[in-house]
C-alpha cells in the first residue's frame, strides 16, 4: 500500500487521539498523517490531535487528498467503510487504486501502551468499586432493571459512563449469554449474572460476576463450580506465546468433561481497548498469540435453556512472566 484511508471511528481514535471519531477519518500516507473532520471541530481537533487537521466536508474532504494520491494504491477499511463511502471515493479519486483491507490499525491496537493501560486499570478499579457498592442491593424482590440502574448511575457520578448496555439476567434468563436488564424481579434461589464495565476516557473495561440470591438449587450450583474451574484455569494459563485457541481449550475442555461444552456458546473472550471487543479474539479460530501488553477477558459460560446460566469474567493485563488480574471483584464460592 502507498497510503491508508481510516474510517473506522476506533482507529482514527487510536491514531490521531481525535475523541469524536465518528465525525473524522485519517488518511496515512508516506508523507504522514492529515485528520480530516468538520468545522464542528475545529477547537478540538486542534487541541486534542497532533495530526495536521484538514476542516471540511466531503467531497471536500476528498478533493484536498486527491492530488497527492494520483497513480497511488491506497487500502480502505473494508470492515467499516459502507458501500456508499467506497463509492464516493471511487468517483473522487478515479486514479487511486482502492484496495480492501482488513483489521491493520486493529492489530496495531492489540497490544497497550503504558498510558492505555493506565486508563483500563483505572476503568476496571472503578467498575470494581461500583459491583462492590451494588453487590448487597441484589436480593429477592428487586428488578434486574434496578440493579442495572445502581450500576449505571454510579458509574455516571463518578465522571464514566457504562462501556454497553449492562447485562443483568437472572434464574431463567440466565440462559441469554446477553441477557440485558430486564423487568424480571429476582427471587431467592436465583442466580444474577452481571456482565459490566466503565468506559473512562474512551477506554472500556469488561467484568461478570454470577452471584446467588439465597440458596440456588443442586444443578445450577454444579454449573456455577464447573464454570469456576474452567475460568480459573483458563486465567491460570495465560502469558505471552500462548495461542489464543489453546487457551480458549483450556476452558472447553474442562466445561466439556462436566456435559457443559455445548451449554459454552461463545468465545473464551477477547482484547479489551477503544472497543470492549478487539484483538485478540480468544477462540478456537483464532489464529492470535497472547503478547505481553495486551489486554484480555477470560470469561467461560454455561448456559442452559429453561434452567438458567453462570458466566465469570475476569480481566486480565498479559504481562512479560504470566499475567495480572485487574477486576478484583470477589467471586463467590457457591
Ligand atoms: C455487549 S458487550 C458484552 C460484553 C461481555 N463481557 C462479552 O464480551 N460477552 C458476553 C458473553 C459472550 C461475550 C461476547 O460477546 N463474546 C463475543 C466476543 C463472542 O463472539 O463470543
Amino acid at each position: 500500500m502507498d497510503a491508508l484511508w481510516v474510517s473506522d471511528p476506533a482507529n482514527v481514535r487510536s491514531l490521531s487521539g481525535f475523541t469524536s471519531p465518528a465525525d473524522g477519518k485519517v488518511l496515512v500516507t508516506r508523507q504522514g498523517a492529515t485528520l480530516y473532520t468538520d468545522a464542528r471541530y475545529t477547537v478540538q481537533a486542534e487541541q486534542e490531535s497532533p495530526l495536521p487537521a484538514f476542516i471540511a466536508r466531503p467531497p471536500a474532504t476528498y478533493d484536498h487528498a486527491a492530488p497527492g494520491l494520483e497513480g497511488l494504491r491506497v487500502g480502505f477499511e473494508a470492515e467499516s467503510l459502507t458501500v456508499a463511502g467506497l463509492e464516493d471515493l471511487q468517483a473522487a479519486w478515479p486514479g487511486v487504486t482502492l484496495v480492501p483491507l482488513r483489521g491493520v490499525v486493529q492489530e496495531l491496537r492489540a497490544v497497550k501502551s503504558p498510558g492505555e493501560i493506565r486508563q483500563i486499570r483505572e476503568a476496571q478499579a472503578l467498575a470494581d468499586r461500583v459491583f462492590g457498592e451494588v453487590r448487597p442491593l441484589i436480593r429477592a424482590g428487586v428488578t434486574e432493571q434496578d440493579v442495572a440502574y445502581e450500576i449505571e448511575s454510579r458509574l455516571l457520578r463518578a465522571g464514566a459512563e457504562s462501556a454497553f448496555g449492562i447485562i443483568v439476567a437472572s434464574g431463567p434468563r440466565g440462559a441469554l449469554p446477553h441477557g440485558h436488564a430486564s423487568g424480571r424481579v429476582i427471587e431467592d434461589g436465583d442466580l444474577v449474572t452481571v456482565d459490566m464495565g466503565a468506559r473512562l476516557g474512551g477506554y472500556h473495561s469488561d467484568m461478570t460476576r454470577t452471584v446467588a440470591v439465597g440458596t440456588p438449587g443442586e444443578e445450577m450450583r454444579r454449573i456455577y463450580r464447573a464454570v469456576y474451574e474452567a475460568e480459573q484455569a483458563a486465567v491460570a494459563a495465560v502469558k505471552p506465546g500462548v495461542r489464543a485457541a489453546d487457551l480458549d481449550a483450556v476452558a472447553r475442555d474442562i466445561l466439556t468433561a462436566h456435559g457443559l461444552g455445548e451449554a459454552f456458546a461463545h468465545s473464551l473472550g477477547h482484547g479489551v481497548g477503544l472497543e470492549v471487543h478487539e484483538r485478540p479474539g480468544l477462540r478456537g479460530t483464532s489464529e492470535d498469540v497472547l503478547e505481553a501488553g495486551m489486554l484480555v477477558t477470560i470469561e467461560p459460560g454455561a448456559y442452559v435453556p429453561g434452567l438458567g446460566g453462570v458466566r465469570i469474567e475476569d480481566l486480565l493485563l498479559v504481562t512479560e512472566d504470566g499475567h495480572e488480574v485487574l477486576s478484583r471483584s470477589p467471586i463467590e464460592e457457591l
